[in-house]
Order: structure tokens, then C-alpha cells, then sequence
């Protein structure tokens, strides 16, 4: 299968990338510099030119707190890229795989979210999420969306990564405990999302570890793993006054797919090679 992937350097990309001939796929993969997707003309050129059976798009713009004020950035990268890549989708016939958030959701649901249940963005950056889901499920016909929640993978964007940094020269860290969701591994994502392309139909789907916690507990089990001495402290989400809103309980639902990884599982593996333990 020929498949053209933008945002080569993102951390779920770059799972595509490096795994791409377990995937069977030939693969002509664009970083943001050699091709930006929002960009109509020259996306047209390179479709045109490579006329790919698929297109994976793992370009975003995933900076949740700086989308409260660059507001046009998100929105034009998470909404009117995929619009880009969805309308010559129609005109050249290949299937587009879009990602999405479990931000789209509002977080006060007492159950995970299924693929069935409304939308409610808190943030600018889940409404640039959600405009995306609707540029792509409005204006072409074959397309999957695939909502997931809390990717790690390589790069320094992912929580471990971040949680790491933020501990430097510390003794205790405060973390948030009231925000619960499943993380996912950038790995378990792409493979499955290859699963999906192959097996299911068009249509929206969750794709998430199974299993869910919080901030706090992920933290918690990061520091233990890579036996690092810091005291982990509990904190409310209101003690960061962060400018954006998080959902506080945005655990995705993977009905009618199987979650087939826990988080825990999947964390040791990321650890063990990440940190080379
Ligand atoms: N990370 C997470 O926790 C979650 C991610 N998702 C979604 O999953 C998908 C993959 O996420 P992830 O791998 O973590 O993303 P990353 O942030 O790791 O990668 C996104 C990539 O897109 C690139 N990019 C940004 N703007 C453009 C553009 N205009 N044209 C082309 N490329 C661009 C970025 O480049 P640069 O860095 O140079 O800007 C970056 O390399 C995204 O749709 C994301 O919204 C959903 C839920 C959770
Ligand atoms: C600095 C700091 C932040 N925090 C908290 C505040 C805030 O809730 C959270 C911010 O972490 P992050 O920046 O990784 O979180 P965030 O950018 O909100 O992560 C989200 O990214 C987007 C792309 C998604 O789609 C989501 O699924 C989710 O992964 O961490 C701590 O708990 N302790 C700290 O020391």
C-alpha cells in the first residue's frame, strides 16, 4: 500500500516510519518543513505527483495551553489542514487517516467515552480538534478518525518526557490528580491504526491502551519504575492555573475494537527502551 504521512517528526509518525515494512506500507513520509499541510497547492502537487492509496496524517498543532492565545495556529493547522486533506481525498481517491483527542470531550462523564457520545470541547485546542473531525467527516467519504488520549513516544513532547525535566534538581514534584484518561503508547497506536485500515470500515474509532489512572498515579509509577527518589505530590488541577481547561475524566471507550495493551505494560516497554534500562 502507498502511503504519503505528513508530520514525519512527530512522535507517532515517526512509529509509522520506523516500522513501515511490518505495516507493508511504501511510505513517502514529509516532515512540516518539506510540506505543510496547510498548504492546498503544494499538498495537491505532492498528492499529485505520488498518488498514494492512503494518507496518514500525523501533523498537529498540539500545544493545548498556547492555543488559548494563538488560537489561529490551532485552527489552522488541527481544522483547516484536514479540510485541505480532505478534499482531495474526493478529488484523487485515497483514504485519509486523521488522528484526533479524547479532548473533545468534556470530561464529566462518570464512563469512557464511547464513539457514539457528543462532543463537548473545553479548550480551544479540543475545538480545533473537533473542527478537524468535522472538515474530514463532512467533505469526504473514505476516511478513518481516530480519537486517542495521552500519547508518549519518542521526542521530548510526551508526559515522561516532560515529567523528567520538570523534576531536575527537585525533591518533590506536584502533579495533578484529578485528571484521569488512558495513556497510550505512540507504538500500540500505530499498529492498531494499521489494524483498522485494514480490517474495519470507514468511520470514527477510539484506539487507546486499555486501562485508565491519573496524572498522579502515572507519575507515580514512572518514578518507581526508573527508580528515581522524588516525592510525587498530589495536587487539584486549579493549583497550575494553566490557561487551558482539561477534561478531568476523558478515558475513550474502544467499543467495537478490543484495547489489547494495558498502560502499565506499555509504559515499561517505553521506559526500558527510552531511558535503555
Ligand atoms: N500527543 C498527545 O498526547 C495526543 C495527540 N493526539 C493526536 O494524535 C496525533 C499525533 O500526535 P503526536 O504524534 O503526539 O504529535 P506531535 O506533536 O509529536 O507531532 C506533530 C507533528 O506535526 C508537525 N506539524 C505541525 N504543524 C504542521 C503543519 N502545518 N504541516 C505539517 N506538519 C505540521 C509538528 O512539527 P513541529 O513540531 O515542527 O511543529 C510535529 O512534528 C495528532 O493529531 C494529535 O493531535 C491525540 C491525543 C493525545
Ligand atoms: C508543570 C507541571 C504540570 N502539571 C500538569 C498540568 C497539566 O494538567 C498537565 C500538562 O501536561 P501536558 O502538557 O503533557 O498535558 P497536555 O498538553 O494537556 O496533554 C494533552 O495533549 C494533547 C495534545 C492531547 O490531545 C491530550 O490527550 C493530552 O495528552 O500537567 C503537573 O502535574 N505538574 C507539573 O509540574
Amino acid at each position: 500500500m502507498k502511503a504519503i504521512l505528513l508530520g514525519s517528526n512527530g512522535q507517532l509518525a515517526k512509529e509509522f516510519v520506523n516500522n513501515s515494512s511490518n505495516f507493508n506500507l511504501e511510505l513517502i513520509s514529509f516532515s512540516k518543513d518539506k510540506l505543510d499541510i496547510t498548504n492546498f497547492f503544494e499538498l495537491k502537487e505532492a498528492i499529485k505527483r505520488y498518488m498514494p492509496d492512503v494518507v496518514l496524517n500525523c501533523a498537529a498543532y498540539n500545544y493545548v495551553d498556547k492555543a488559548e492565545s494563538d488560537w489561529q495556529a490551532a485552527y489552522r493547522v488541527n481544522a483547516l489542514g484536514p479540510r485541505n486533506l480532505a478534499v482531495l481525498s474526493n478529488e484523487f481517491n485515497y483514504t485519509l487517516v486523521h488522528f484526533s483527542s479524547d479532548y473533545v470531550f468534556d470530561g464529566t462523564s462518570s464512563k469512557p467515552y464511547l464513539i457514539y457520545d457528543e462532543p463537548n470541547p473545553i479548550s480551544i485546542y479540543g475545538r480545533s480538534k473537533l473542527s478537524g473531525e468535522r472538515e474530514v467527516s463532512s467533505l469526504c467519504s473514505k476516511y478513518y478518525i481516530i480519537r486517542t488520549s495521552w500519547v508518549f513516544g519518542d521526542g521530548p513532547n510526551s508526559f515522561p518526557k516532560k515529567l523528567i525535566e520538570w523534576s531536575k534538581g527537585k525533591d518533590n514534584l506536584k502533579v495533578v490528580c484529578d485528571q484521569f484518561s488512558s495513556p497510550t503508547s505512540a507504538r500500540y497506536l500505530a499498529s492498531k491504526t494499521m489494524f483498522v485500515v485494514g480490517n474495519m470500515p470507514y468511520g470514527t474509532y477510539h484506539i487507546t491502551n486499555s486501562g485508565y489512572c491519573s496524572r498522579f498515579e502515572w507519575a507515580k509509577f514512572i518514578f518507581n519504575f526508573l527508580k528515581i527518589d522524588i516525592e510525587i505530590v498530589p495536587v487539584s488541577s486549579d493549583e497550575f492555573m494553566a490557561p487551558a481547561k482539561r477534561p478531568l475524566f476523558s478515558v475513550l471507550d474502544n467499543f467495537p475494537l478490543s484495547s489489547d495493551e494495558d498502560w502499565k505494560d506499555s509504559t515499561i516497554n517505553y521506559l526500558s527502551t527510552s531511558f535503555q534500562l
